[in-house]
């Protein structure tokens, strides 16, 4: 994906925006009267465009194209034929955008007001309060893949490795790692029940349910894991953990703070809550040389390092720390020390 769309999907999830709340735009909102007459799409696009900017709604512009696009049976509107951009819309279809064009009014993302997103080519469907997979996320995926297909030896019983998912959301990691590594098996769990529920509809539509496991699961309880390898220790561990530092929270954007789920986002003080159970509990789940890659926080690389400075009985390494599209150091590889054959070496 390119960096510019990458950044616009960052946009409309309203990731990384702090501040820009408009309370207002909640609480008094007033229906739009529908628009009359034989408007075309692209003409719909202009009106609700206006409507968003006047309002104070971010990426007004991408928002109702993508709303008409949407109602048209298109992803985006530049993929729209140009017939349907010129000819006027029906009726029901005029009501249809106004109708998800007030849930937008309400600061409700765009991924959950289409019902459905694109990660990694695959089409989720999303639902609030079910958390949003960003761009971010996808490079965590591609440096996974790029890690696991560079490898020079065989991982798992089957020849794929057995991918264990922390937190699984939508199941936007899960599903687009087993989409690509046709070997693989995942284990993903969630403590959140519309998670669970989520992810196991979205491996339905995309017919994966034969090499996951989704397993309701709260990492931070003691004892859970004890029944949860049935293929025994895992070669990967991947997570995109709960790691926002609590006092930051109140920044969110109110698209996130209104209708994602806070356990989704929150990961305590210093956003370390999750990471560090995911890490302190790698001896069990991990085989020797097996690696767990993390989405962080830019802050995380230096506190994680420390903090596994701290627990040398864990026998885990940072071998890794990489970039995002905005050059943030965000995501982490760390491997389980232990006889090594190659498996996931750094270039
Ligand atoms: C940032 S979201 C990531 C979702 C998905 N992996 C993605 O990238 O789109 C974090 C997920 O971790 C889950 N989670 C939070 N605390 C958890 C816990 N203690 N045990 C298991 N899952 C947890 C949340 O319910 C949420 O689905």
């Amino acid at each position: 994906m390119e960096l510019g769309d990458r950044m616009l999907r960052a946009l409309l999830s309203g990731l990384g925006r702090k501040g820009g709340t408009r309370g207002w735009a909640f609480s008094s909102w007033q229906p739009y009267l529908p628009l009359a007459g034989l408007l075309s799409a692209t003409e719909v696009v202009s009106h609700w465009t206006a409507v968003f900017e006047k309002r104070g709604i971010p990426e007004a512009q991408a928002s109702s194209e993508y709303i008409v696009a949407h109602v048209l049976g298109a992803k985006t509107f530049q993929s729209l034929r140009p017939v349907l951009r010129t000819q006027p819309l029906s009726p029901w279809q005029l009501q249809h955008v106004q109708k998800l064009s007030s849930y937008r009014l309400q600061r409700m993302p765009v991924q959950y007001i289409l019902g459905e997103w694109d990660f990694q080519g695959l089409s989720l469907k999303m639902a609030p309060p079910v958390f949003i997979p960003r761009p971010e996320t996808e490079e965590l995926v591609e440096w996974v893949l790029k890690e696991v297909t560079q490898s020079s030896c065989p991982m798992g019983a089957q020849g794929g490795p057995l991918i264990l998912e922390v937190g699984c959301g939508s199941g936007a990691i899960s599903l687009s790692l087993l989409s690509q590594l046709p070997q693989s098996r995942v284990i993903a769990v969630d403590k959140g029940e519309a998670a669970i529920c989520l992810t196991q509809e979205n491996a339905q539509r995309l017919r994966l349910l034969d090499r996951i496991q989704i397993v309701p699961l709260d990492v931070t309880l003691e004892g859970s894991w004890s029944h949860l390898l049935p293929w025994g220790p895992m070669d990967l561990v991947v997570s995109n953990p709960p790691y926002i530092f609590h006092q930051d929270m109140e920044q969110l954007a109110p698209e996130i703070r209104s209708y994602e789920d806070p356990v989704a986002l929150d990961g305590g003080e210093e956003g370390m809550d999750i990471i560090t159970h995911i890490l302190a509990l790698a001896p069990w789940l991990l085989k020797d040389s097996g690696s767990i890659f993390l989405e962080v926080d830019p802050r995380h690389p230096e506190l994680v390092g420390s903090w596994l400075q701290s627990r040398p009985d864990l026998s885990l390494d940072l071998v890794a720390v990489r970039k995002d599209f905005c050059g943030r150091p965000r995501f982490l590889h760390i491997r389980r020390s232990g006889p090594q054959c190659g498996c996931l070496m750094e270039a």
